[in-house]
């Protein structure tokens, strides 16, 4: 099974807004709401294209329903742990540019999040858990390791998609695969990655820390796959840019899910950048069909051999 942990969900409230004025009053032109979060929308993406899996963390109040109703609506297991508040509106402002205001999300109680960590010690090494999104500050900054050492005692394999300087941190514990963009992989080592080449160089180093695969993504410029031994830049299909929120997630979920059914992560990788440029075409998170529409358009380049 495939377990996504969301710490600190949300409603995505998309506001589209023609001509949007600073200080002035602007009547939207239309709204419309999804269940968001990284590891929900990573669970939304494996279902749409056939992959089992069970959504974890933690929802409350009106919003936390919303969420549940979508969720069962479209199929997807959850097992979220219930919270005294109410779960964050993320807004998404659709203007001329995407602007993005992200809640703070509810307090989190030592019992709850022990219950959560209950159903961490329920999976096994057949499973796989997606630790997506930021860690809300009621929890402490180090949960992630916390969790990622458990996951390594007891073999199950771990995907890990979250920003900040303590990644660098949870590298140890070996991840199957971290997924930052250009921006997120600068930002760990405080410099600015602007090449091909930094990104392959700095990638390695997650991989030399212990990443067991690294994908850096790029948004219109591709992604590129580095692993101990190798590094494969990919292309992105043609197609016109409709919302570019949870492209990353979408590729994490392509990823995984076709790793999980081939076993081969040439295949997965294409799959994973083919299913996050689907989803930057879309409204919504993409679906399968778009995805394989897409998908004979990536090509693989293998790049340079290491120098060092
Ligand atoms: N403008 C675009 N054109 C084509 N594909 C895109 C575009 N933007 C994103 N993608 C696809 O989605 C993938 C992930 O995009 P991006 O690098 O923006 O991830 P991200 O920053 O983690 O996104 P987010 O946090 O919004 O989910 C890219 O590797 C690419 O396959
Ligand atoms: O505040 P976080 O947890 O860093 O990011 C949350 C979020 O922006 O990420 C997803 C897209 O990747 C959205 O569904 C959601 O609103």
């Amino acid at each position: 099974m495939i377990y996504t942990v969301t710490l600190n969900p949300s409603i995505d409230y998309y506001v589209y807004v023609d001509t949007f004025q600073v200080g002035g009053l602007n009547r939207m032109s239309h709204d419309i709401k999804y269940p968001g979060g990284k590891g929900i929308n990573v669970s939304r993406v494996l279902s749409r294209i056939g992959i089992e899996t069970k959504a974890l963390g933690f929802i409350g109040g009106f919003t936390g329903r919303f969420i549940q109703e979508v969720l069962t609506q479209e199929g997807i297991a959850t097992d979220f742990v219930q919270v005294d508040g109410d779960t964050r509106i993320n807004i998404k402002l659709k203007t001329a540019e995407e602007t993005e205001i992200n809640g703070a999300g509810p307090n989190i109680s030592a019992s709850q999040l022990q219950e959560l960590f209950g159903k961490i010690e329920e999976m096994d090494n057949s499973d796989t858990l997606i630790l997506a999104g930021s860690i809300p500050s009621s929890l402490d900054d180090s949960l992630y390791s916390t969790m990622m050492k458990r996951c390594l005692d007891k073999g199950i394999r771990v995907v890990v998609d979250t920003s900040g300087k303590a990644m660098l941190e949870l590298l140890r514990y070996k991840p199957f695969l971290v997924k930052p963009n250009q921006h997120e992989l600068g930002e760990f080592f405080g410099v600015a990655v602007n090449t091909l080449e930094e990104v392959i160089q700095y990638g390695r180093k997650l991989v030399e820390r212990g990443a067991q695969h690294c994908i850096v993504s790029m948004a219109g410029d591709g992604a590129v796959l580095i692993t101990a031994d190798e590094a494969y830049v990919a292309n992105v299909p043609q197609g016109k840019l409709i919302n570019s929120v949870g492209a990353g997630d979408s590729l994490v979920a392509g990823f995984i899910g076709t790793f999980v059914r081939t076993g081969s992560v040439q295949q997965a990788f294409a799959y994973g950048v083919a299913t996050g440029s689907a989803t930057a075409f879309s409204t919504d998170l993409c679906t399968q069909e778009r995805i394989e529409e897409l998908l004979p358009q990536i090509k693989l380049t293998q790049a340079g051999e290491r120098t060092s």
